[in-house]
Formats: C-alpha cells, structure tokens, sequence
C-alpha cells in the first residue's frame, strides 16, 4: 500500500446508527432483511471481509450492541450524521491512540464493497486527509475514512455552522474520492451503496438479495 496508512485491518470501524430511521417509521437498524436485522447483517459483513467493528454509535439506550462498544454521540440533539462521525474519531482517540483514522459504515446499507476498507485506506495520502466512498458518482460520506487529527475542526464546525450541511464540512479538508463500480446482477445494475431508508427500501434490498443469491 503506497498512502499513509500502511494497513487497512488495524483501522478501527464504528457502525453508524444514531439516526432517527423518521422515513422508516421505526429503528431501521432492525429491520429484518434475509433473517437477519440489518444491524447483525452489516456488522457480520464487516467482520467476514474486512476487520471486527469496535463501536456502534447509537442511542445510549439501544437494547443489544452485541459485542460493540456503545458511543453515543456526545453532542445532544441529533444534528446529523457528522455527530456520529465526531463521535466515531472522539472513541477512535481514546481508545486506539496509535490509529490516524477512523472508519465509519451506516447501519443501513447492506450490500457495501468488499474491498470497501482496502480501497479508502489506500486513497489516503497524508494522515490529516478524508477519504469518501462514491458510486454513480455521487459522494456517500458516512463511509468515510476520518482522521482523527480532525476532531476539533468538526466539533467546532457542528456546534458553529448554520447549515450543518456534510459537503460544506468536507470543503474544509483534503477529501479522496473513492468511485466504486455497480454490482452486476440478473435484475439489472446495483448501486453497491444502496440504502434502505423507507419500508419501500426495505421490500427492493429483498430484491436486491435474492439476485445475488441467484448468482452465488
Ligand atoms: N449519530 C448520529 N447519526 C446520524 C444522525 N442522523 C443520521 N445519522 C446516521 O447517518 C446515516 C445516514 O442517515 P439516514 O440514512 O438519513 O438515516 P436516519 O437519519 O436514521 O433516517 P431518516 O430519519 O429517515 O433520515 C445513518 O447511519 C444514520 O444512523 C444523527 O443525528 N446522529
Ligand atoms: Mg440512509
């Protein structure tokens, strides 16, 4: 690996899952996709491709972190994805001191890629630079590589910015883009970062499953 960050298994991940699931009308993180919630089917397809997630950043009353270490977000009120990412880098800094980066995963896309790690760690040049996955060229920030060296920037651009709006956040950093390509399927191309975010979600990434399945 040629960037600064030598390898990608020693980077620890926090599955993002603080949100308010308002569009899913219940905790998404539940939702039962193949048998399996989508919080156990994520945090299983982390472990069996890449490194063991750490911490899931969530509720301080969420029921059953499995295994996880439960960080909530430190700064109250839901202000968007960006707490939990602050959240993710403030656990990152206290507890694996020797790590530049964070990694953060959503809750709520179950079909990321393999290579998701590898590729966002290789992308990254200097240990102060974001890297940010993308598909269709379009950017999907809450799988991120953050480094921790950011911390303060973010806290102070949470609680200070008007808009809190993530594009403005990365503008003020080094951001590596990160493409990846469709997923081929029999039912057409899927986005690799599909998201289920409406119980209409929920029946296509049954969809989405049973094409894969069919390939496999
Ligand atoms: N910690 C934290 N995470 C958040 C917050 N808002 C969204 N997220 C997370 O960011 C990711 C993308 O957010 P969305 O897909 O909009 O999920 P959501 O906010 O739960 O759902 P909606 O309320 O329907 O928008 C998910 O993993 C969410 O859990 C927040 O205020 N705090
Ligand atoms: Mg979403």
């Amino acid at each position: 690996m040629s960037g600064a960050i030598a390898n990608a298994d020693d980077i620890p991940v926090v599955l993002l899952a603080g949100g308010r699931s308002s569009r899913m009308g219940a905790n998404k993180a539940f939702a039962t996709l193949g048998g399996q919630s989508l919080f156990v089917r994520i945090a299983a397809r982390i472990a069996k491709t890449q490194v063991r997630p750490v911490a899931l950043n969530a509720d301080a009353d969420w029921p059953d972190p499995k295994g996880l270490t439960l960080v909530p977000d430190g700064i109250a009120g839901k202000l968007g994805p960006l707490a939990g990412v602050l959240a993710a880098i403030q656990y990152a800094a206290q507890h694996y001191p020797q790590a530049s980066h964070v990694a953060t995963v959503p809750i709520d896309s179950p079909f990321f890629p393999d290579d998701l790690l590898v590729r966002l760690a290789e992308a990254i040049g200097a240990s102060d630079e974001i890297a940010i996955a993308a598909s269709f060229n379009r950017d999907h920030p809450v799988f991120g590589l953050w480094p921790v060296s950011a911390a303060g920037d973010l806290e102070t651009w949470i609680l200070t910015d008007p808009k809190r709006r993530v594009r403005d956040f990365l503008a003020r950093h080094t951001v590596q883009r990160v493409e990846f390509p469709a997923v081929q399927t029999p039912i057409g191309p899927l986005d690799p970062f599909f998201n289920v975010n409406t119980p209409d979600d929920l029946i296509d990434a049954q969809n989405w499953l049973a094409a894969l399945e069919d390939m496999s």
